[in-house]
């Protein structure tokens, strides 16, 4: 039974859902680094929101983890790359938390046009300061959206329920969801110099940090109130701190810092400044969202290969899984089938599916003919890092598919290229569920590739194959299968046979001084 670490404060159907699903689940959160890592090794999946910091040295540890959950959006603290490196997937909930997100940016919006920390203060206090609150009206002012994806578009449709104007900046805005948004697509500079309030809501990547500098802060409208509920670090925070005691930046309103948890900052305690903290997904509505999602998407993977919002894998609904899952098998056999039989450097590798394959989602089977291909090089690959290996080895990666039906209704061919030119292996499915070799290297041939294998190139000619049944008899090597093929008759011939052990050195040097063999490998799947 697959088993989960919550590591981080979770609705608790999360866990009803993993146990449901026939998921041993442990919830033990607060844990430090040092822990973490002590424990990780026992488990196959990590759900976590944004507190567990899933690094490099972390997953080094964990040696069992096949998926890390993020029940919620952003996954800034997962080292991807890492991850992706060991083969663990990486999931997220895209969109559990965005209209709740959505909702504070705007009730930050209020907070700031009203002045409704520092009033409540005030009033609280004994003051009925009446003159000292003076608040603006959001109706047809303009607000800046830097960033229109999922929450940005949420606060725009509100914004525009509340008569404001929106402008947008997104370089990946096009012009028609632009006009569907009901929002002006605006460069940077223009949004800058004519917002009365901005609202942020991008990742943080390398482009989007500190969008909001010291420099574009002065290009400001004077009076202008910001709101930041996506990422620390967006804003030039000692810039923001300096714009606010000067007076040209009216309010500003942080859910995210640069430093969380953010116990001490310049900006504590100066005037128009309102900070929540990072509570924009904090609703119990998108808490039980992210917290249902996430273990419905990691139990789905664990138990049956379904996987959904993957950052770092190709999707696959628990739908197509079982569909895909022969295929993968056939692809992954395959894969491993050229990688031993290659011995040159290969450049290339084409995986052309016909027929029925054709019909289905191609990333899994090309990601499942790499592992297989790479795992006779390496033993730490699975699909997740196959590409990525595949990329950092030089390795072209091509797929083609033709829907039109050759011989067999369903076919997966892997041609690999190297020095010496192209060779490919083609496989089917017999019953849409056993993986079956039908051509190698040109040859026709039918096999099972299973457990250990001896495979021979020899000259066909009469008496070949009591020859090498006595020399595998003499040896003490029992045949379960013999699968046999040939270009023409007299001509070269294939010969592949399933046998009871490993192959040795010592049956490989009997069979190559056999006359009329070619080439003798031993081959095991
Ligand atoms: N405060 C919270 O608790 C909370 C909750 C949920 C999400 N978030 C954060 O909110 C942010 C937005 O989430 P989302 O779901 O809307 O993401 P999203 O991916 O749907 O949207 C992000 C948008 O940013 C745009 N973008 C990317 N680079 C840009 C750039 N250089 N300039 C301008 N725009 C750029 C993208 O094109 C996209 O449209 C994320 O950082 C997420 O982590 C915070
Ligand atoms: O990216 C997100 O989903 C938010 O930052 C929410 O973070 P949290 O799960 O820690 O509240």
């Amino acid at each position: 039974m697959p088993k989960v670490l919550i590591s981080d404060k979770m609705d608790p159907q999360a866990a009803k859902i993993f146990r449901e699903r026939g998921v041993e689940v442990d919830e033990i959160t607060g844990k430090t680094p040092d822990e973490l890592k002590a424990m990780i090794g026992q488990y196959d999946g990590l759900a976590i929101r944004s507190s567990t910091k899933v690094t490099k040295e972390i997953l080094e540890h964990a040696t069992n983890l096949k998926v890390v959950g993020r029940a919620g959006i952003g996954v800034d603290n997962v080292d991807i790359p890492a991850a992706s490196a060991k083969g663990v997937v990486v999931m997220n909930t895209p969109f559990g938390n965005s209209i709740t997100t959505a909702e504070h940016a705007i009730a930050l919006m209020f907070a700031l046009a009203r002045q409704l920390p520092e009033a409540d203060a005030s009033t609280q206090a004994g003051k009925w300061e009446k003159n000292r609150f003076m608040g603006v009206e959001l109706t047809s002012k303009t607000l800046g959206l830097i960033g229109a994806g999922n929450i940005g578009s949420i606060v725009a449709d509100r914004a525009r329920g509340l008569k404001m104007k929106v402008v947008a900046f997104d370089p990946f805005l096009t012009p028609e969801r632009a006009v569907e948004m009901g929002v002006e697509k605006v460069t940077l500079d223009e949004l800058l110099a004519r917002a009365d309030f901005i609202t942020l809501h991008t990742p943080l990547t390398d482009q989007t940090r500190n969008i909001l500098s010291a420099e574009n802060l002065a290009k400001t409208k004077k009076g202008v109130r910001i709101i930041n509920c996506a990422r620390g670090g967006l804003i030039d925070e000692a810039a923001l701190k300096a714009g606010l005691d000067s007076g040209h930046i009216g309010g500003a309103a942080l859910d995210v810092f640069v430093t969380e948890p953010a116990k001490e900052s310049p900006l504590f305690g100066t005037p128009n400044f309102v900070s929540t903290p990072h509570l924009g997904a904090s609703t119990t509505e998108a808490q039980v969202n992210v917290a249902i999602q996430v273990a419905e998407q990691m139990a789905d993977f664990l138990v049956s290969g379904g996987v959904t919002n993957a950052l770092n894998m190709p999707s696959l609904s628990a739908e197509e899984a079982p569909k895909l899952k022969p295929y993968m098998a056939l692809a992954e056999k395959l894969g491993s089938l050229v990688g031993q039989l290659s011995t040159g450097a290969i450049d290339r590798i084409s995986v052309h599916t016909e027929g029925a394959a054709a019909e289905l989602n191609q990333k899994p089977i090309t990601s499942a003919v790499l592992a297989g291909f790479l795992g006779t090089q390496t033993a730490t690959v699975n699909m997740v890092n196959a590409p990525l290996l595949a990329r950092d080895r030089g390795v072209e990666v091509r797929e083609i598919r033709s829907e039109r039906e050759g011989d067999y209704h369903t076919l997966v061919r892997v041609s690999v290229r190297t020095a010496d030119g192209e060779r490919s292996v083609a496989g089917t499915l017999f019953g849409d569920q056993a993986p079956r070799l039908v051509e190698l290297f040109g040859i026709k041939v039918e096999a099972d590739l299973v457990g250990s294998m001896l495979y021979v190139v020899n000259e066909d000619a009469p008496g070949f194959i009591g020859r090498l049944g006595t020399a595998l008899g003499e040896a003490g090597v029992n045949i379960g299968t013999f699968h046999l093929g040939r270009r023409q008759a007299g001509g070269e011939a294939v010969l592949l046979l399933s046998v009871d052990e490993p192959v040795t050195a010592e049956l490989l040097a009997r069979v190559k001084a056999l006359p009329g063999v070619r080439t003798a490998m031993g081959l095991s799947f």
